[in-house]
């Protein structure tokens, strides 16, 4: 062969290597979000490093963080900067629903996703004429779910305005604006009035909470008397053992590298909710067999993870990627391996379930 048309050649073959990779290997399960498109929520290009270290040293040692009342207060503000940093991540390697679900057989991650989240709407009974507030909402997969599954309408809030934005696009496009609404504010100190919603749920936001007294208060006050809040809370269950350093450099990894200011124990949960005023209506860790493993989704993918490894790293060498995405990929890819082994050893769980009540006899 000419060497002039091994070079095209080569060159050729390297491009479609590149393209396969960005493109089609690099798009999300739910294609909403591409490789080329990831930024860093509203930080702008030349912050996000910056951002990325502020983040890391504030939550590199996680018990601290909560110890105080000055560091406890500045947790929104550092989440808020961890959801500007990883939302196209998530979105573009996993969906529109940030959360786990026990695998379901036979069925995709797709689908236990959302028999996961219509779970929560058929517990609440939400049903057209209702309205539902969802209490940290993410860009909205799991309100569109239950708006589609309900008919209620949903209002969701997130301390994060880029999400909102995506929220409200993701909305548009799947017709359920009408529905759907997205607010940007703290779960701690809702613009919302008392005794305003027929019923409230939360899927693995509240352990963003420094004292979830605060979020579970407000979300009693805004709930109309003996109306329901269903939540999934991310919880150590009673295999932790605090003595054994393998559990505690698990759970610490887990804290740091998903913005927790301490992970709470899975029996202070009902506890709280009684002390803010609710009703425990049931309280089922759903992670519990007979449910098969939710972490199978996170294991499945060393290829996957590897694959966007190498997208993110050549993104960024081209500059289409703002530079500090590798490091947050790599802190997610570290984390992703401290959940699975919390999945694994049972000493941790995403989906510990408790359905309140505020009781009908509560003052308006
Ligand atoms: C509830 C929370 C988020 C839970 C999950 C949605 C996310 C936790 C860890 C995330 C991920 C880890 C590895 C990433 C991977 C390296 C990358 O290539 C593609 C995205 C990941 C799979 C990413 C996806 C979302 C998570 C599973 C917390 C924050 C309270
Ligand atoms: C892991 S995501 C889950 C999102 C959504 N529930 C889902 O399952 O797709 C956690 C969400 O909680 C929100 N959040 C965390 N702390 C918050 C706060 N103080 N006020 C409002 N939202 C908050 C984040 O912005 C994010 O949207």
């Amino acid at each position: 062969m000419e060497p002039a048309t091994m070079a095209w050649t080569a060159g050729l073959l390297g491009a479609g290597l590149v393209y396969w990779f960005v493109w089609v290997m690099g798009a999300a399960e739910v294609k909403g979000k591409r490789a080329v498109d990831l930024k860093m929520g509203s930080i702008t290009r030349d912050k996000v490093q910056d951002k990325y270290t502020q983040y890391w040293s504030f939550f590199r040692r996680p018990k601290e963080t909560a110890t105080t009342q000055a560091s406890a207060d500045k947790v929104p503000a550092f989440v808020d900067t961890f959801y500007n940093l990883v939302t196209d991540i998530y979105e573009w390697g996993w969906g529109q629903s940030f959360h786990f679900s026990p695998s379901l057989p036979g069925r995709s991650h797709r689908d236990a996703t959302r028999v996961h989240e219509e779970r929560v709407a058929d517990l609440l009974g939400a049903e057209p004429g209702h309205r539902v507030l969802d209490v940290g909402c993410g860009v909205g997969g799991p309100m569109r779910a239950i708006a589609a599954h309900s008919g209620a309408r949903v209002v969701g809030i997130t301390i994060n305005e880029y999400q909102v934005n995506r929220a409200r696009a993701h909305n548009r496009k799947a017709g359920l604006d009408a529905q759907c609404e997205v607010v940007c504010g703290n779960f701690m100190a809702m613009p919302f009035d008392d005794a305003s919603f027929d019923g409230a749920y939360s899927i693995e936001a509240t352990c963003h909470a420094p004292r979830l007294q605060d979020v579970y208060g407000e979300v009693y006050r805004v709930l109309k008397p003996g109306r329901l809040y269903v939540s999934y809370e991310w919880v150590t269950t009673p295999l932790y053992r605090a003595d054994d350093p393998a559990h505690v450099e698990a759970i610490h990894g887990i804290e740091r590298g998903d913005a927790l200011p301490g992970l709470r124990r899975q029996d202070e949960i009902a506890s709280i909710a009684q002390e803010v005023g609710f009703e425990v209506v049931q309280e089922l860790d759903l992670a519990l067999p007979p449910s098969l493993p939710w972490w199978t989704r996170l294991k499945m993918g060393r290829l996957a993870y590897w694959r966007n490894s190498l997208v993110v790293r050549v993104l960024t060498l081209l500059r289409i990627a703002p530079k500090g995405v590798v490091e947050v990929h790599e802190m997610l890819y570290e984390t992703a391996q401290y959940l699975t082994l919390g999945g694994e050893t049972g000493i941790f769980s995403p989906m510990h379930m408790v359905v309140l009540r505020k009781p009908a006899t509560a003052a308006e």
